[in-house]
């Protein structure tokens, strides 16, 4: 063990040693309660118990009061239970950290900064759970998010975890987990499943599989979901899907946890369930910090630490049984009865005539004195007890997360797994494409071997490759969007790499897009009367293929690089656009300066390709009806001629086709990259 590590740990030894009063005094007026939250727990329920009594409210309250008893018991039993690997303690201290952004005004037509956080400082300590509290747009989530790293452009200040100064590298980024306010979660897979996943990628294959499975057993048991084992995400409440998405990021157990609002959409009971647990796990020794919006007295007493904000200030920090004395010697006395959480809202807001420039100002020297005594502190001890490694202090070292091979099969199987579940969606895309196959037919029935029809063929072959151009891109091009929130969260949090989560993504949609699409070309093929000859038909479906694949690779762009609302339209304007070049406009025809988009477009690559597998390759004349005197396309070359589609080098076309396909999941790559780590 590390002599920062075993000083630390003496810290929070004696720091625990030191836990004090209640913070509800101005609830129980004169009346002191004791110390520790259970104690509190008891007198807050007494006091209004007595409270209720008095309006004949006495077998409610019990009845409440012995549930909640209840619940939260079984909780901590359950917890008990299990106990993971120690791991080092983690503090983390932010110093004169600021955070601005910067917006272009609709208005004045500029761009404009707005400072949101102004130079705050503190400090969140291991065994812990610290609460950030504040009005709505005070700045809880952006401070959270900038402690956790979830944001760095725009933000200055330093943030130091146990001394040493956090970047963006792995190794601080291990030490972390951060769960968003809407724990966006895989609602097909069970809650086992998402565990097991979970636990897969995250311990990887050096431990063994019971390991694994006894872990994500006892985790979902220690946070009361052990019923849940079978339930998929989809159908848990509100309070589990919660519970679900930390027992996620436990499994690697991360000494900080960040979490924002995590009560938030629960019912009291599942608040104060979802914030013993978290009380809990810093009692663990982890450091625990959260955003909490306005909780009720009894959640709010189970907090060890306040960090409360106003306007991006902070206005207090410390116990949480220090506030209403803190707050009742600038002459904020906190009404008898009164929720002292709703009564440091009322005053962030500026009620009660609070002086909050002023409470800033004596937070600012509070922070500045704690720190400079902590550092007092922490050099008598090191001095009254000198730092021995402890060999049997077992220190659990960092798991080690599967290999990128492993990860792709991980996340390929999971993704196979919700799409499975998802059949309705593969039933319609694939039930489309079989109507519109037999409705493309029937409208151009018979028309691939007559002389007379061959326009008509010309445009069968147009609409068709429109068809497969369109389904490719638009099933895939809300994928990102859809998925960015579950993505960030899990990149963020360190279960993958992104190259095995984007290829396992594209591996499980290809063969699903290119069986829509032979479906649909068996079924229109047939009823449209196409020549019966093996080569034709293995061009014809090559291309076909190739271009649902490239306008497929052009989806993912276009969903990775634009919000949702533009990539609705922009993927059918595209598809349009570039389906002009070689359809409707002839390569002399087109405008010079229009001409470079001629040979870029994938599109027209296909359709020239298509059209050349069935009136090239020397094909014979084509059937002119008897009662017909002249049929205008009897040589097939004519209407290929008519077309300028008659020097179609096959090769460079499917060359063309592959290479923008690479090049755009590249590019989705490189953008997708870019989100997740530049933030
Ligand atoms: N990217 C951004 N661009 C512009 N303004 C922003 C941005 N992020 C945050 N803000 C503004 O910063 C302020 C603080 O936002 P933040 O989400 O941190 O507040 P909060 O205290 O968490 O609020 P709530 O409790 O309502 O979630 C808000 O006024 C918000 O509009």
């Amino acid at each position: 063990m590390s002599s920062a590590t075993a000083k630390a740990m003496a810290l929070t030894a004696k720091e625990d040693k030191n836990r004090s009063t209640s913070p509800l005094k101005c609830c129980q007026s004169s009346t002191s309660l004791t110390s520790t939250s259970n104690d509190g727990e008891a007198a807050i329920c007494e006091a209004m118990t007595k409270l209720v009594v008095s309006t004949n409210g006495a077998d409610l309250l019990e009845t409440c009061n012995n549930n909640y008893r209840f619940h939260t018991n079984n909780l901590e039993e359950q917890m008990k239970k299990h106990v993971f690997p120690k791991r080092p303690p983690a503090d983390l201290v932010f110093d004169n950290i600021s955070y601005t952004t910067c917006m272009w005004s609709m208005t004045r037509f500029r761009i404009e900064s707005k400072e949101i956080l102004h130079g705050i400082s503190g400090k969140f300590k291991s065994g812990e759970l610290s609460a950030i509290m504040g009005p709505s747009g005070a700045g809880k989530t952006t401070l959270l998010n900038v402690l956790a790293g979830y944001i760095t452009r725009g933000s200055s200040g330093s943030v130091l975890v146990n001394e040493t100064k956090r970047d963006q590298s792995l190794r601080f980024r291990k030490l972390t987990a951060y769960i968003p306010q809407d724990e966006e979660l895989r609602l097909e897979l069970t809650a086992m499943e998402a565990m097991t996943v979970a636990t897969n990628l995250k311990l990887g294959y050096t431990v063994s599989q019971q390991y694994k499975i006894d872990q994500a057993t006892e985790i979902l048991e220690m946070l009361g979901l052990e019923r849940c084992h079978n339930t998929l995400t989809s159908r848990l409440s509100g309070g589990q899907r919660k519970r679900l998405a930390i027992a996620l990021e436990l499994i690697n157990n991360p000494p900080i946890i960040f979490l924002d609002e995590p009560t938030t959409g629960l019912d009291s009971l599942s608040c104060s369930q979802c914030v013993s647990l978290l009380k809990r796990l810093a009692q663990e020794g982890r450091t625990i910090i959260c955003t909490i919006h306005q909780p009720s007295a009894l959640v709010f007493e189970m907090f060890d630490k306040l960090y409360a904000l106003s306007n991006g200030n902070c206005i207090y920090q410390g116990p949480i049984e220090g506030l209403v004395p803190h707050l009742s010697s600038v002459g904020l006395d906190c009404p008898p009865y009164h929720n002292p959480a709703d009564f440091l809202m009322e005053v962030a807001i500026g009620e009660h005539n609070a002086d909050l420039e002023k409470l800033s100002n004596i937070s600012n020297v509070y922070t500045l004195q704690s720190l400079q005594m902590e550092t007092k502190e922490r050099e008598v001890l090191a001095n009254e007890y000198p730092i021995i490694d402890d060999p049997t202090v077992a220190v659990a070292a960092d798991p080690i997360p599967a290999s990128v091979l492993m990860q792709f099969f991980l996340l390929y199987k999971r993704n196979l797994l919700c799409a499975r579940r998802n059949y309705l969606y593969l039933f319609n895309r694939l039930a489309a494409h079989i109507f519109i196959g037999f409705l493309f037919g029937y409208l151009y029935r018979g028309v691939g071997k007559g002389a007379n029809t061959a326009l008509a063929n010309y445009v069968y072959l147009y609409g068709s490759l429109l068809l497969i151009v369109y389904t490719g891109k638009m099933s895939v091009t809300l994928s990102f969007p859809l998925e960015m929130k579950i993505l960030n969260r899990e990149h963020f949090n360190r279960w993958f790499r992104l190259f095995p989560y984007i290829l396992s993504m594209v591996l499980v949609e290809i063969p699903f897009q290119i069986f829509c699409t032979w479906t649909y070309l068996a079924i229109s093929y047939w009823l449209t009367e196409q020549p019966v000859d093996s080569l034709r038909i293995h061009i014809f479906v090559l291309f076909c293929t190739l271009s649902t694949l490239c306008a497929q690779s052009w989806g993912y762009f276009i969903g990775a690089t634009t919000p949702i609302k533009i990539a609705v339209f922009v993927g059918p304007v595209l598809a349009c656009l570039f389906s002009v070049f070689g359809f409707c406009i002839r390569y002399l025809d087109t405008p010079v300066i229009f001409r470079w988009m001629f040979h870029i477009s994938y599109y027209r690559a296909g359709f020239h390709g298509v059209v050349y597998s069935m009136y090239g390759y020397n094909r014979t004349d084509l059937e002119c009806p008897e009662e017909l005197l002249y049929c205008h396309y009897k040589h097939p070359t004519k209407l290929l001629r008519e077309m300028g589609i008659t020097d179609v080098n096959i090769y460079s076309n499917i060359s063309l086709i592959v290479v923008i396909s690479l090049v755009m999941h590249s590019l989705t790559y490189i953008s997708l990259w870019l989100k997740l780590n530049k933030r």
